[in-house]
């Protein structure tokens, strides 16, 4: 069954594409803007409707009851975040929202793909960049259909980081965050960075513009097509206590290589966050 997703694969590339053109058109008029877990974290209409086009595009083509559809929009307004063995879509329409609502020209989506609860391929489209980042299991990772590699960078000293701030304003947490930015820095790194999407941030680890990038609060749609591609492009996934990578735990490194990801992880001050697929949907 070598080839048995390429269908997929091919469709995801090619809905996140139009997806991207409809978030385009959204930016040039006026943005209603609503929020969701607190007054930091943002959503529009722009977010619902294109998780609508990508989802209803999708069940059309591969029919409704097969697949299963974890969708950042969806599970806002109470759909199940759970994983199973199903052939399961993880769609984050717009990633970078807040990019969005501003202008601040980072904004991506991002589509991937799981069956066994195993990633099989993952696409991120940056729309105003315009640029296609997509992997398949085995297969490589690719930017505008070119192979992309991280960087074999392996001194620290000599490392770019990328990090967020989230939208979690819990002084104690802020605090961590912040300190271990400071830790990082004084490392000292060359620079830590943000674009403000996981999935862009993810894309800038797999081709090699930056080592790494970590985040404690993302989400499983925020970071699910970038492990693939990042660890298509040769880099690796943790989490930020060096343990294995879980999707759902809402915390994870991406990096370059090892060295690079445990001397990150020496400075982490890790905070909690409720699991994705905790059975009360508080986030
Ligand atoms: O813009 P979104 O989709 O809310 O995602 C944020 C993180 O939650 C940026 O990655
Ligand atoms: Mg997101």
């Amino acid at each position: 069954m070598a080839d048995q997703w390429q269908e997929a694969y091919d469709f995801a590339v090619q809905v996140a594409r139009a997806a991207g053109a409809v978030i385009r058109k959204a930016g040039e008029c006026e943005i209603k803007v609503q929020t969701k877990s607190c007054t930091v974290d943002l959503v529009t209409q722009t977010d619902e409707r294109v998780e609508k086009i990508i989802i209803g595009s999708l069940k059309e083509q591969f029919g409704e009851g097969t697949h299963c559809f974890i969708g950042e929009e969806s599970v806002a307004k109470g759909e199940p975040c759970i994983l199973t063995d199903k052939p399961t879509w993880i769609i984050d329409p717009v990633d970078g929202t807040t990019n969005f609502v501003h202008g601040f020209p980072f904004v991506a989506v991002s589509i991937a793909f799981a069956v066994n609860k195993e990633l099989e391929f993952g696409v991120i489209y940056s729309c105003l960049e315009d640029k296609m980042y997509k992997a398949r299991k085995g297969r490589g990772a690719f930017c505008d259909d070119e192979p992309i590699q991280v960087s074999d960078v392996k001194d620290i000293h000599k490392s770019i980081i990328i990090s967020e701030h989230g939208t979690d304003r819990d002084k104690q947490k802020v605090k961590k965050i912040f300190s271990t930015m400071q830790k990082i820095l004084c490392i000292p790194v060359h620079g830590l960075r943000g674009s403000g999407t996981a999935a862009t941030n993810m894309c800038l680890v797999a081709s090699g513009a930056t080592e790494a990038f970590f985040e404690i609060g993302i989400h499983c749609w925020d970071i699910a097509a970038g492990a693939v591609i990042v660890k298509e492009a040769g880099g690796v996934l943790l989490d930020v206590d060096g343990g294995p990578f879980d999707l759902m735990s809402r915390r994870m490194i991406s990096a370059n290589n090892m060295v690079i990801a445990e001397r990150i992880i020496k400075e982490i001050e890790i905070f909690d966050s409720v699991r994705d697929d905790a059975p009360i949907q508080k986030k």
